[in-house]
Protein backbone atom coordinates (compact mmCIF):
# COMPACT_ATOMS: atom_id res chain seq x y z
CA UNK A 1 0.00 0.00 0.00
CA UNK A 2 1.40 3.50 -0.93
CA UNK A 3 1.16 6.51 1.04
CA UNK A 4 -2.00 8.64 0.20
CA UNK A 5 -1.43 11.22 -2.52
CA UNK A 6 1.48 9.69 -3.16
CA UNK A 7 3.14 7.52 -6.13
CA UNK A 8 4.47 4.22 -5.86
CA UNK A 9 7.08 4.48 -8.57
CA UNK A 10 8.52 0.78 -9.20
CA UNK A 11 12.50 1.21 -7.76
CA UNK A 12 15.27 -0.61 -9.64
CA UNK A 13 18.22 -2.40 -7.92
CA UNK A 14 21.75 -1.84 -9.96
CA UNK A 15 23.83 -2.29 -7.70
CA UNK A 16 24.43 -5.95 -8.47
CA UNK A 17 25.22 -5.21 -11.96
CA UNK A 18 29.29 -5.52 -12.98
CA UNK A 19 28.25 -3.13 -16.29
CA UNK A 20 31.57 -4.89 -17.73
CA UNK A 21 30.30 -8.29 -17.90
CA UNK A 22 26.53 -7.99 -19.22
CA UNK A 23 25.86 -11.81 -19.99
CA UNK A 24 24.96 -12.29 -16.32
CA UNK A 25 21.46 -13.27 -15.09
CA UNK A 26 21.19 -9.75 -12.69
CA UNK A 27 22.21 -8.35 -16.13
CA UNK A 28 19.23 -9.57 -18.12
CA UNK A 29 17.07 -8.95 -15.03
CA UNK A 30 17.51 -5.60 -14.39
CA UNK A 31 17.20 -5.04 -18.23
CA UNK A 32 13.66 -6.40 -18.26
CA UNK A 33 12.56 -4.18 -15.43
CA UNK A 34 14.01 -1.33 -17.16
CA UNK A 35 11.75 -1.85 -19.95
CA UNK A 36 8.38 -3.18 -17.90
CA UNK A 37 8.84 0.44 -15.83
CA UNK A 38 9.25 2.39 -19.04
CA UNK A 39 6.06 1.00 -20.33
CA UNK A 40 4.31 1.06 -17.46
CA UNK A 41 5.09 4.26 -15.59
CA UNK A 42 7.27 5.89 -17.98
CA UNK A 43 10.04 6.10 -15.15
CA UNK A 44 11.78 4.82 -12.67
CA UNK A 45 13.92 5.49 -9.28
CA UNK A 46 16.86 4.15 -8.83
CA UNK A 47 20.32 5.01 -6.94
CA UNK A 48 23.66 5.97 -8.76
CA UNK A 49 26.21 3.88 -7.82
CA UNK A 50 29.37 6.51 -7.17
CA UNK A 51 26.75 9.28 -6.26
CA UNK A 52 27.39 9.27 -2.26
CA UNK A 53 25.47 11.34 0.02
CA UNK A 54 27.91 13.74 0.53
CA UNK A 55 28.51 14.26 -2.87
CA UNK A 56 24.37 15.54 -2.86
CA UNK A 57 25.09 17.30 0.00
CA UNK A 58 28.29 19.01 -1.85
CA UNK A 59 26.38 19.46 -5.06
CA UNK A 60 23.69 21.12 -3.11
CA UNK A 61 25.60 23.53 -1.07
CA UNK A 62 27.55 24.54 -4.18
CA UNK A 63 23.41 25.36 -5.87
CA UNK A 64 22.47 27.90 -3.11
CA UNK A 65 25.87 29.42 -3.39
CA UNK A 66 25.21 29.71 -7.04
CA UNK A 67 21.99 31.09 -6.96
CA UNK A 68 22.63 33.52 -4.05
CA UNK A 69 24.96 34.96 -7.11
CA UNK A 70 23.95 38.72 -8.22
CA UNK A 71 21.46 38.31 -11.06
CA UNK A 72 24.02 40.33 -13.33
CA UNK A 73 26.17 37.35 -12.91
CA UNK A 74 23.68 34.78 -13.07
CA UNK A 75 23.07 35.80 -16.45
CA UNK A 76 26.34 35.59 -18.12
CA UNK A 77 25.06 31.41 -17.75
CA UNK A 78 24.20 31.82 -21.79
CA UNK A 79 23.85 28.76 -24.01
CA UNK A 80 23.64 28.92 -28.05
CA UNK A 81 20.33 26.32 -27.58
CA UNK A 82 16.86 27.63 -25.85
CA UNK A 83 15.96 26.73 -22.49
CA UNK A 84 19.59 26.21 -21.72
CA UNK A 85 20.95 29.28 -19.84
CA UNK A 86 20.27 30.93 -17.19
CA UNK A 87 16.39 31.55 -16.97
CA UNK A 88 14.91 33.25 -13.84
CA UNK A 89 11.86 35.88 -13.37
CA UNK A 90 9.30 35.02 -15.80
CA UNK A 91 5.69 36.49 -15.36
CA UNK A 92 4.34 32.99 -16.60
CA UNK A 93 7.01 30.90 -13.80
CA UNK A 94 7.54 33.44 -11.02
CA UNK A 95 8.63 30.69 -8.70
CA UNK A 96 10.94 29.42 -11.00
CA UNK A 97 15.13 30.02 -11.70
CA UNK A 98 17.20 27.51 -13.29
CA UNK A 99 20.98 27.33 -14.76
CA UNK A 100 22.32 25.23 -17.36
CA UNK A 101 25.87 23.47 -18.02
CA UNK A 102 25.34 22.33 -21.95
CA UNK A 103 27.65 18.91 -21.97
CA UNK A 104 28.71 19.12 -18.23
CA UNK A 105 30.20 15.31 -18.50
CA UNK A 106 33.21 17.41 -20.52
CA UNK A 107 35.09 18.63 -17.17
CA UNK A 108 36.41 21.36 -18.97
CA UNK A 109 32.53 22.75 -19.42
CA UNK A 110 32.09 22.46 -15.73
CA UNK A 111 35.42 24.85 -15.75
CA UNK A 112 34.31 27.53 -18.08
CA UNK A 113 31.00 27.66 -16.40
CA UNK A 114 32.06 27.77 -12.94
CA UNK A 115 35.31 30.61 -13.99
CA UNK A 116 32.41 32.76 -15.39
CA UNK A 117 30.00 32.85 -11.84
CA UNK A 118 33.06 32.48 -9.76
CA UNK A 119 36.23 34.72 -11.60
CA UNK A 120 38.39 34.31 -8.47
CA UNK A 121 37.80 30.44 -9.60
CA UNK A 122 35.98 27.60 -7.33
CA UNK A 123 37.57 24.66 -7.71
CA UNK A 124 35.62 22.54 -4.68
CA UNK A 125 32.46 23.77 -6.58
CA UNK A 126 33.89 23.15 -10.23
CA UNK A 127 35.51 19.22 -9.01
CA UNK A 128 31.64 18.79 -7.31
CA UNK A 129 30.11 19.28 -10.21
CA UNK A 130 32.55 17.83 -13.17
CA UNK A 131 32.08 14.16 -10.27
CA UNK A 132 28.36 14.44 -10.37
CA UNK A 133 27.56 14.95 -14.20
CA UNK A 134 29.99 12.52 -14.91
CA UNK A 135 28.11 9.89 -12.82
CA UNK A 136 25.03 10.77 -14.04
CA UNK A 137 26.10 10.16 -17.75
CA UNK A 138 27.49 7.01 -17.02
CA UNK A 139 24.30 5.99 -15.68
CA UNK A 140 22.12 7.86 -18.24
CA UNK A 141 23.90 5.66 -21.08
CA UNK A 142 24.08 2.38 -19.23
CA UNK A 143 20.28 2.74 -19.24
CA UNK A 144 20.13 3.75 -22.48
CA UNK A 145 21.88 0.55 -23.75
CA UNK A 146 19.52 -2.08 -21.98
CA UNK A 147 16.14 -0.50 -22.92
CA UNK A 148 17.94 -0.62 -26.32
CA UNK A 149 19.19 -4.09 -26.10
CA UNK A 150 15.73 -5.33 -24.86
CA UNK A 151 14.18 -4.20 -27.78
CA UNK A 152 16.81 -5.37 -30.33
CA UNK A 153 17.78 -1.64 -31.28
CA UNK A 154 21.00 -2.23 -29.70
CA UNK A 155 22.41 -1.13 -33.66
CA UNK A 156 21.62 2.39 -32.66
CA UNK A 157 23.23 2.97 -29.75
CA UNK A 158 26.01 4.80 -31.45
CA UNK A 159 23.56 6.89 -33.85
CA UNK A 160 21.97 7.88 -31.25
CA UNK A 161 24.54 8.99 -29.11
CA UNK A 162 25.44 10.93 -32.22
CA UNK A 163 22.41 12.70 -32.77
CA UNK A 164 21.62 14.23 -29.28
CA UNK A 165 23.50 16.23 -26.34
CA UNK A 166 23.43 16.95 -23.06
CA UNK A 167 21.91 19.59 -20.59
CA UNK A 168 22.65 19.68 -16.72
CA UNK A 169 19.75 21.87 -14.78
CA UNK A 170 20.43 23.33 -11.61
CA UNK A 171 16.79 24.77 -10.61
CA UNK A 172 15.98 26.53 -7.43
CA UNK A 173 11.92 27.44 -6.14
CA UNK A 174 11.19 29.95 -3.96
CA UNK A 175 8.52 29.96 -1.68
CA UNK A 176 5.19 31.21 -2.90
CA UNK A 177 4.09 34.80 -1.35
CA UNK A 178 0.86 35.14 -0.22
CA UNK A 179 -0.54 35.90 -3.60
CA UNK A 180 1.35 33.60 -5.39
CA UNK A 181 0.20 30.47 -7.19
CA UNK A 182 1.90 27.28 -6.03
CA UNK A 183 2.64 26.16 -9.12
CA UNK A 184 6.48 26.10 -9.56
CA UNK A 185 6.55 24.60 -13.32
CA UNK A 186 3.61 23.72 -15.22
CA UNK A 187 2.70 20.18 -16.18
CA UNK A 188 4.35 18.85 -19.35
CA UNK A 189 6.46 15.83 -20.58
CA UNK A 190 9.92 15.99 -20.86
CA UNK A 191 10.73 16.58 -24.91
CA UNK A 192 14.33 15.00 -25.28
CA UNK A 193 15.32 11.72 -24.96
CA UNK A 194 15.56 11.03 -21.34
CA UNK A 195 15.79 12.95 -18.25
CA UNK A 196 17.56 11.84 -14.82
CA UNK A 197 15.90 14.36 -11.42
CA UNK A 198 16.61 14.63 -8.15
CA UNK A 199 14.75 16.41 -5.28
CA UNK A 200 16.72 16.59 -2.34
CA UNK A 201 15.35 18.39 0.66
CA UNK A 202 11.82 19.49 -0.43
CA UNK A 203 9.35 17.72 -2.07
CA UNK A 204 7.42 19.55 -5.15
CA UNK A 205 7.72 16.65 -8.05
CA UNK A 206 4.13 15.39 -8.75
CA UNK A 207 3.41 12.88 -11.90
CA UNK A 208 0.37 12.09 -13.55
CA UNK A 209 -1.12 8.67 -13.30
CA UNK A 210 -2.08 6.83 -16.71
CA UNK A 211 -5.90 7.50 -14.66
CA UNK A 212 -4.97 11.14 -14.72
CA UNK A 213 -4.55 11.32 -11.11
CA UNK A 214 -1.71 13.86 -9.26
CA UNK A 215 0.32 12.24 -7.39
CA UNK A 216 3.61 12.95 -5.25
CA UNK A 217 7.13 12.30 -5.51
CA UNK A 218 8.21 11.13 -2.08
CA UNK A 219 11.68 12.59 -1.17
CA UNK A 220 14.39 10.10 -1.04
CA UNK A 221 17.48 11.71 -1.19
CA UNK A 222 19.71 8.97 -2.53
CA UNK A 223 17.18 8.08 -5.45
CA UNK A 224 17.40 9.76 -8.81
CA UNK A 225 13.84 9.56 -11.09
CA UNK A 226 14.83 8.42 -14.28
CA UNK A 227 12.16 9.47 -17.01
CA UNK A 228 11.41 9.01 -20.80
CA UNK A 229 10.99 11.95 -22.86
CA UNK A 230 8.70 12.52 -25.92
CA UNK A 231 12.00 11.73 -28.53
CA UNK A 232 12.29 8.31 -26.82
CA UNK A 233 8.94 7.45 -27.68
CA UNK A 234 8.86 8.79 -31.06
CA UNK A 235 11.98 6.32 -31.79
CA UNK A 236 10.50 3.57 -30.20
CA UNK A 237 6.86 4.76 -32.18
CA UNK A 238 4.71 4.57 -28.98
CA UNK A 239 5.92 1.86 -27.40
CA UNK A 240 6.50 3.59 -24.04
CA UNK A 241 4.76 5.58 -21.38
CA UNK A 242 5.64 9.41 -21.57
CA UNK A 243 4.71 10.72 -18.10
CA UNK A 244 3.15 14.32 -17.60
CA UNK A 245 4.55 16.05 -14.40
CA UNK A 246 4.42 19.19 -12.95
CA UNK A 247 6.09 21.33 -9.76
CA UNK A 248 3.81 22.55 -7.15
CA UNK A 249 5.39 24.32 -3.83
CA UNK A 250 3.50 23.15 -1.06
CA UNK A 251 6.47 23.67 1.19
CA UNK A 252 7.68 26.29 3.11
CA UNK A 253 11.30 26.66 2.20
CA UNK A 254 12.83 27.28 -0.96
CA UNK A 255 13.49 23.83 -3.12
CA UNK A 256 16.32 22.77 -5.11
CA UNK A 257 16.31 20.25 -7.96
CA UNK A 258 18.93 19.04 -10.28
CA UNK A 259 18.35 17.11 -14.03
CA UNK A 260 20.19 16.08 -16.63
CA UNK A 261 18.51 16.17 -19.88
CA UNK A 262 19.65 14.31 -22.87
CA UNK A 263 18.16 15.64 -26.08
CA UNK A 264 18.04 15.81 -30.04
CA UNK A 265 20.25 17.90 -31.62
CA UNK A 266 18.85 20.55 -34.24
CA UNK A 267 19.45 19.58 -37.56
CA UNK A 268 18.83 15.72 -37.28
CA UNK A 269 15.81 14.14 -38.03
CA UNK A 270 13.75 12.49 -35.10
CA UNK A 271 11.48 9.52 -36.08
CA UNK A 272 10.34 5.89 -35.58
CA UNK A 273 13.09 3.52 -35.88
CA UNK A 274 11.60 0.88 -38.77
CA UNK A 275 11.95 -2.03 -36.49
CA UNK A 276 9.43 -0.60 -34.03
CA UNK A 277 6.49 0.26 -37.23
CA UNK A 278 4.83 -2.46 -38.42
CA UNK A 279 1.18 -3.97 -38.66
CA UNK A 280 0.22 -4.27 -35.58
CA UNK A 281 2.38 -0.85 -34.52
CA UNK A 282 1.13 1.14 -36.88
CA UNK A 283 3.61 4.39 -37.41
CA UNK A 284 2.59 7.07 -34.94
CA UNK A 285 4.91 10.00 -35.56
CA UNK A 286 5.97 11.79 -38.67
CA UNK A 287 9.66 12.81 -39.03
CA UNK A 288 10.86 16.17 -37.60
CA UNK A 289 13.54 18.48 -36.71
CA UNK A 290 14.02 18.90 -33.24
CA UNK A 291 15.16 22.46 -33.64
CA UNK A 292 12.32 23.45 -35.93
CA UNK A 293 9.98 21.88 -33.18
CA UNK A 294 11.87 24.32 -30.30
CA UNK A 295 10.70 27.31 -32.67
CA UNK A 296 7.65 25.95 -32.83
CA UNK A 297 6.98 25.77 -29.39
CA UNK A 298 8.52 28.72 -27.94
CA UNK A 299 6.26 30.94 -30.71
CA UNK A 300 3.25 29.39 -28.61
CA UNK A 301 2.80 26.63 -31.41
CA UNK A 302 2.29 23.68 -29.04
CA UNK A 303 3.45 25.60 -25.95
CA UNK A 304 0.17 24.86 -24.15
CA UNK A 305 0.21 21.11 -24.95
CA UNK A 306 1.17 18.57 -22.16
CA UNK A 307 2.39 16.44 -25.18
CA UNK A 308 4.19 19.08 -27.30
CA UNK A 309 5.96 16.66 -29.30
CA UNK A 310 2.86 14.34 -29.98
CA UNK A 311 0.64 17.57 -30.95
CA UNK A 312 3.65 18.61 -33.22
CA UNK A 313 4.39 15.62 -35.08
CA UNK A 314 1.63 13.06 -34.12
CA UNK A 315 0.28 11.16 -36.93
O1 LIG B 1 12.28 20.35 -10.46
C1 LIG B 1 11.82 19.23 -10.72
O2 LIG B 1 11.74 18.35 -9.87
C2 LIG B 1 11.28 18.92 -12.09
C3 LIG B 1 11.88 19.70 -13.22
C4 LIG B 1 11.35 19.28 -14.56
O3 LIG B 1 10.41 18.55 -14.69
C5 LIG B 1 11.99 19.78 -15.80
O4 LIG B 1 12.88 20.65 -15.70
O5 LIG B 1 11.62 19.31 -16.89
FE1 LIG C 1 10.28 17.83 -16.73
Amino acid sequence: MGLEGYIQLPVIDFSAINNQNPDTHDYDSVKTKVLEAFQEYGCFQASIVGISPELQNSVYDVMKQLFDLPLETKSKNTSTQMFHGYFGNSPLLPLYESMGIDDAYNPEHVENFTNLMWPQGNPQACKHIQTYAKKLWKFDAMVKKMLFQSLNLEKYLNEQAEKTNYVFKLMKYRVPEPNDSNLGLHAHADAGVMTILHQKDVEGLEIQTKYDEWLKVKLSPNMFIIMAGETLNVWLNGRLHVPIHRVMMRATKTRFSLAFFQLPLAGNIVKPMEEMVDDDHPLLFKPFDYGEFIQFYITGGTGIQNYAVKAYCGV
